[in-house]
């Protein structure tokens, strides 16, 4: 039997998610991209196509029927929202219909009727106007993974190219408070985590961690911050005694070089832009921002909702389409394992 589409949400409309997602349909065949269906507004998707001449197919149907109906048109399944959809103006009114393609792919997904959630870019600020409260996907999904599975859940970012993977441990927060909350603990938290979905999603056997410094030259013994030795050294050594292949603190900036990469599966770095920054320098267009630590597969493209070039038709597709096949192969790999 063949295995349920992907869901894909709508993303920020205004931005180039449903080019994106519209391209990548199109390209589907050369990709071997399997079913997926966009949890949209119909009508603010035939405008898109229609701003960027393009003849696509819009079938509105349902994630029952999605898979079916892949091979001739692009599924859409309606939000009850509609969308203000004015390229490169983000509007809070899209909020509501934003945050619902979210809620119903990851219901879809626990539910069966999809096999894992891609998210197109939401631009964080107008949805913060419109009171959304949550710093990003990441943190959004984890809290409606507790709410609908009553299990604890920590998510975990992951940034996952051809040549690196690279996992923060602190995620959306200013670059002020990660002295704070770098803990030992969140540390081992994420290095846990990205372990056992290394081994259970990515079929890695024995993933190698190599572990970020702090500070410059991970610290140079003290003289150049203390977290290194304090916070980080502890974490690795449990981590070690546990049987996880994990080593540093590594100063920062010598761990991502070619020869360097070598040696290890995941790179656990400490902040936001620690990761992000070589992941997508290494490889903008094919990286996938992953959340390990879910209780089912969610992928995105590394990128955001590019509003400068929105409704340009300039937009590449790769990284969607990356984040499309990753979600395929995780699912897989995870039904797999089970
Ligand atoms: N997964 C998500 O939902 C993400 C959302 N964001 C959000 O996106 C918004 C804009 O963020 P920025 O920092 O400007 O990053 P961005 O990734 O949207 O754009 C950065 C630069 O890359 C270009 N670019 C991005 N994607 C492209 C593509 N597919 N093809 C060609 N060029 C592309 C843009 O035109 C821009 O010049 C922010 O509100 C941010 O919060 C950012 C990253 C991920
Ligand atoms: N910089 C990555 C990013 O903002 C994506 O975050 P999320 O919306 O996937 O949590």
């Amino acid at each position: 039997m063949s295995s349920p589409p992907l869901a894909l949400t709508a993303g920020d409309p205004s931005g180039i998610g449903p080019e994106i997602a519209i391209a990548a349909w199109f390209r589907r065949a050369e990709n071997a991209i399997t079913p997926f269906y966009l949890l949209s507004d119909p009508a603010s998707v035939a405008a898109c196509a229609r701003r960027l001449g393009l003849e696509i197919p819009i079938i509105e149907t349902t994630p029952e029927k999605a898979a079916a109906r892949f091979a001739n048109g692009l599924p859409v399944v309606p939000l009850a929202a509609r969308f203000v959809d004015v390229p490169g103006l983000p509007d809070k009114a899209n909020a509501d219909g934003i945050v619902e393609a979210i809620d119903r792919a990851v219901t879809d997904t626990l539910s069966g009727l999809a096999s894992a959630v891609v998210t197109c870019p939401i631009a964080k600020k107008p949805l913060y106007d419109a009171g959304f409260r949550f710093p990003g996907h990441t943190e959004y999904l984890a809290y409606l993974a507790g709410l609908k599975t009553g299990a604890e859940v920590t998510p975990v970012m992951m940034l996952a190219g051809p040549d690196l993977r690279a996992v923060p441990v602190t995620i959306h927060i200013p670059l002020a408070e990660v002295p704070d909350a770098l803990t030992t603990e969140a540390i081992l938290r994420t290095a846990r985590i990205t372990a056992r979905d290394l081994k259970t999603r990515f079929g890695i056997a024995n993933p190698r961690l190599a572990v970020s410094g702090l500070n410059p030259h991970a610290g140079e013994s003290g003289a150049m911050g203390t977290e290194d030795e304090t916070v980080i050294r502890p974490a690795i050594e449990t981590l070690q005694n546990e049987g996880i292949e994990a080593f540093g603190p590594l100063p920062a900036d010598t761990m991502f070089h070619a020869r360097a990469r070598q040696n290890y599966d995941a790179a656990i770095c400490m902040y936001h832009d620690q990761a992000l920054i070589p992941a997508k320098a290494l490889a903008f267009d094919e990286t996938v921002n992953v959340t390990l630590g879910l209780p089912f597969i969610r992928t995105s493209p590394d990128h955001g909702t590019a509003f400068d070039i929105a409704g340009k038709g300039i937009a590449r597709p790769d990284s969607l389409i990356a984040a499309l096949k990753l979600a395929r192969r995780l699912a897989d790999n995870e039904s797999r394992s089970r």
